[in-house]
């Protein structure tokens, strides 16, 4: 998003530097309708004694034949057409800088989950302010964009809040921004797909009004008619009232509609049921050499933040001016996250998981290798088998829904990087932050090579700002003299 802006920018100049090519160019044809206008008002004030000239009818001629061919066609014409596709030969290229379709989308997606994970109302949205930040009003029309995403990704829930909200600011706004028509068919339409006839047959009755007509409204007023009869027969249906905009609080998204898993999630996220860090006087704290030369001489401070528990934080991993320098070399390789979709094994994007990342090589820079030799000092693992070090930028509403870092997937589906280095036993994970978590490691693999099951953890949407995280996952190639199996499956 910040390349767009810097594209905007550039568009903003290079409209200028056309305004001013034009500019010139409408002068250049001011003068010569000038001296068109002054040489034919002159001939035709006698124009057979005029043309009689030889040499006026030799020069008016050659004007619009050999001059016409210099100066017209080149300099007028000719050359403004250069000038015009220059200019939309760069409008294209800055295009493509710019926010898209699918920026759009996930704009608007981002929005919809931050209101499903924080519960936050349309109505706060559209009033201007987003979990306290100020974000401005929002304009009937922008209300009415996003309930149409929404009701074209079938999200019919959001979709009709989002069209009410519309409806809503639309009567108070005095510049319209977009057709209160267009705002009730959306709106009827989503209330049907609710169940609520009723309401979708008030809503229509209100289109028809506005446009006697409009036919399909015509046509859907009869079967809503229809629908509401035969429902009032069958009492067993509940009502969901949709009509009560301001004490509107979103649901979850269908896939996890319910879920204890999404429970939980939604409360970690909002900082509740957020377990307390033990006791200081119970927790361990040491220094970490592994007698490794490099952390004799400068060991690394280890914490336990629960006792028993799969999970250490290290201090001094990296320095911020480190993770800085981690950040703008991971800027320009940024892009989508992908992930493995099970039934086919390639890449997509998935909407569990919304970020950019980039992977840094050792070769890319000496702090690259520096962090990552430390993390193999206090690991005291192996990272010849690990994947190169990870960095993730999330944007607003930017997640990962709750996921293992360690592949699920049995033999046969088995990736032939996975065959080669094997699973990921351990992550290392860098925050870019200033939360106690910030730069932690954890077994995602018993020593045996069997998941840990608690180990199943999720990156919250983004609210405010971006968030930054790099992470290194180790595999368990290499590891078998550092890390040997145990007696038993569950060590
Ligand atoms: O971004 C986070 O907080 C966690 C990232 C994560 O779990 C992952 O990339 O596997
Ligand atoms: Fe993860």
């Amino acid at each position: 998003m910040e390349h767009g802006l810097m594209a905007e920018q550039n568009m903003a100049d290079k409209i200028r530097e056309y305004i001013s090519k034009e500019k010139e160019r409408l002068h250049a044809l001011e003068r010569l309708a000038d001296s068109f206008d002054e040489h034919s008002r002159l001939g035709l004030k006698n124009p057979n004694a005029y043309l009689g000239n030889p040499i006026n009818a030799f020069l008016f001629v050659k004007k619009f034949t050999i001059d016409w061919e210099k100066y017209v066609e080149e300099s007028i014409k000719h050359k403004p057409t250069q000038v015009t596709t220059e200019f939309n030969t760069e409008l294209d290229r800055l295009r493509k800088k710019l926010p898209d379709e699918e920026d759009l989308t996930g704009s608007v997606q981002a929005i919809l989950r931050l209101q499903d994970m924080y519960d936050i109302p349309a109505k706060e949205i559209a009033e201007g302010s987003i979990g306290g930040l100020n974000t401005g009003e929002l304009s009937a029309d922008a209300c009415f964009e996003l309930g149409r995403i929404a009701y074209e990704d079938g999200d019919y829930y959001h979709g009709f809040h989002w069209m009410a909200m519309a409806k809503e600011r639309l009567e108070k706004e005095r510049n319209k921004t977009t057709e209160m028509s267009d705002i009730l068919d959306y709106m009827a339409w989503t209330a049907h797909e609710l169940e609520n006839d009723k309401l979708a047959l008030e809503l229509t009755e209100e289109l028809i009004k506005l446009v006697p007509d409009h036919l399909r409204a015509q046509n859907n007023r009869l079967d809503f008619i229809e629908r509401v009869k035969k429902a009032s027969n069958d009492t067993s249906r509940v009502k969901r009232d949709l009509t009560n905009t301001t004490h509107y609080v979103p649901k979850p998204t269908p896939e996890y509609n319910g879920t204890p898993e999404l429970r939980s999630y939604k409360r970690l996220c909002k900082g509740l049921d957020v377990k307390p860090r033990e006791k200081m006087s119970s927790i361990v704290c040491r220094y970490r050499h592994n007698n490794n030369p490099r952390l004799l001489l400068s060991p690394i401070k280890e914490e336990e933040v629960y006792r028993d528990a799969n999970m250490v934080l290290f201090h001094d991993i990296a320095s911020d001016k480190e993770m800085k320098i981690i950040k703008s070399l991971a800027t320009p390789k940024l892009f989508r996250a992908t992930v493995h979709d099970p039934a086919t094994g390639k890449l997509v994007h998935a909407k569990y998981r919304i970020t950019k990342t980039a992977w840094l090589e050792d070769r890319d820079h000496f702090v690259v290798r520096r962090v990552q030799n430390r993390i193999k000092a206090v690991t005291g693992l192996d990272l010849d088998s690990a994947d190169s070090l990870q960095v993730a930028n999330y944007g607003i509403g930017g997640h990962y829904d709750p996921h293992y870092d360690f592949s699920t997937r049995d033999d046969q589906d088995t990736s032939e990087l996975e065959k080669r280095d094997g699973n990921r036993i351990a992550t290392f994970l860098l925050y870019d932050s200033t939360e106690p978590w910030n730069r932690s490691f954890w077994y995602n693999l018993r020593r045996s090579g069997k998941g840990i099951m608690e180990t199943r953890h999720a990156a919250c949407p983004v609210l405010v700002g971006t968030k930054w995280v790099s992470n290194k996952w180790i595999r368990t190639r290499g590891q078998e003299f550092r890390r040997p199996c145990g007696l038993t499956e569950d060590e």
